[in-house]
């Protein structure tokens, strides 16, 4: 059963809300008001713009891409696509996320907790009957539970940031591309191409996707029997993939199932980035509604 509760104001503060009518495309479908600015006083997502966060942002995307190997994404895998290591609640885990702040992230130095329920709130202020989209809000990002020790407190380049495929030749679209001309892959004929090892229209399941949060959390959702929609497990699996629902490259690998499911990835990835602000969600007031989707859409323990 879904427990409907009253929906706290979400928070957008209030010189965002003036949005000049030239710019009504900073309104999302539902009324959500796109910030222009991030906490941080820049634009979002702006890379090099000079900023507290900018420099360690850049030495975390310097490690990242000359770390993510073809051969060490597969290592990873493997070893975590056992589910050995942990029993838990979805719900417990968005409680571990308290611990976690992520160092990839330009926009926002908040513990992670906050991201999931600013994000899930906002969408289902905008989409009120989609509650799949809403769940999916709320858990896209537990897997950076992998930072923490029970999970082998992987380093932030093996949990954050934008993820690309490897396999085949990174794209220039993505964050920092100039770093990984240090990643060996990069050198390698097998993995250096527009294809690499993949082939046209191949599918997006079957490519490898640099390590992290995403896959894991889509690893995660999968094998523990989620009754969520593929668009769901697509979302959390590409939400971090810029390069593929922003620039649109890796077009070539996708099939006519990805297609599909990138339409509302698009829709999801507005709320996932631009609902980041320092206005705090009230946790236990929409909590019941939250475990009410939990219990619907997933056992209740869970295989990590
Ligand atoms: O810094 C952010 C953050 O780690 C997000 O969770 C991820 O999905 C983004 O793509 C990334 O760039
Ligand atoms: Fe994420
Ligand atoms: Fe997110």
């Amino acid at each position: 059963m879904t427990i409907l509760i009253q929906q706290p104001e979400f928070g957008v503060e209030a010189e965002e809300t003036k949005v000049p009518a030239d710019e009504k495309d900073l309104v999302l479908d539902g009324g959500f008001v796109v910030p222009q600015i991030n906490s941080f006083g820049q634009t979002f997502r702006d890379y090099d713009a000079e900023s507290q966060r900018q420099e360690g942002v850049e030495s975390f995307y310097r490690t990242n891409h000359i770390n993510q190997t073809y051969g060490f994404v597969k290592k990873m895998r493997e070893e975590y696509g056992k589910l050995d290591r942990v029993e838990m609640s979805i719900w417990e885990c968005c409680e571990l996320l308290n611990e976690v702040v992520d160092e990839s992230d330009p926009d926002l130095d908040e513990p992670q907790i906050e991201h999931l329920l600013q994000t899930a709130e906002a969408i289902r202020k905008d989409y009120p009957n989609e509650d799949w989209l809403h769940l999916t809000g709320l858990i896209h990002d537990l897997g950076k539970v992998l930072l923490l020790p029970s999970f082998g407190e992987l380093p932030q380049w093996a949990v954050v940031g934008d993820t690309f495929p490897v396999g085949c030749s990174f794209d220039e679209s993505i964050v920092h591309h100039k770093y990984f001309k240090e990643n060996p892959d990069y050198n390698n004929p097998t993995y250096n191409t527009k294809y690499g090892v993949y082939a046209e229209g191949c599918g997006l399941n079957n490519v490898m996707m640099s390590w992290g949060h995403d896959d894991y959390m889509y690893l995660v959702a999968k094998e523990n029997q989620t009754t969520l929609p593929s668009a769901a497990l697509f979302i959390i699996r590409y939400h971090s993939f810029y390069a593929l629902h922003r620039s649109e490259a890796y077009k070539h690998l996708m099939n006519e199932e990805d297609v599909e499911n990138l339409k509302w990835l698009q829709i999801f990835n507005k709320y996932d980035l631009y609902s980041k602000s320092k206005v705090r969600i009230d946790v236990e007031k929409v909590k019941p509604y939250y475990l009410s989707l939990i219990e619907k859409y997933f056992p209740s323990k869970l295989k990590w």
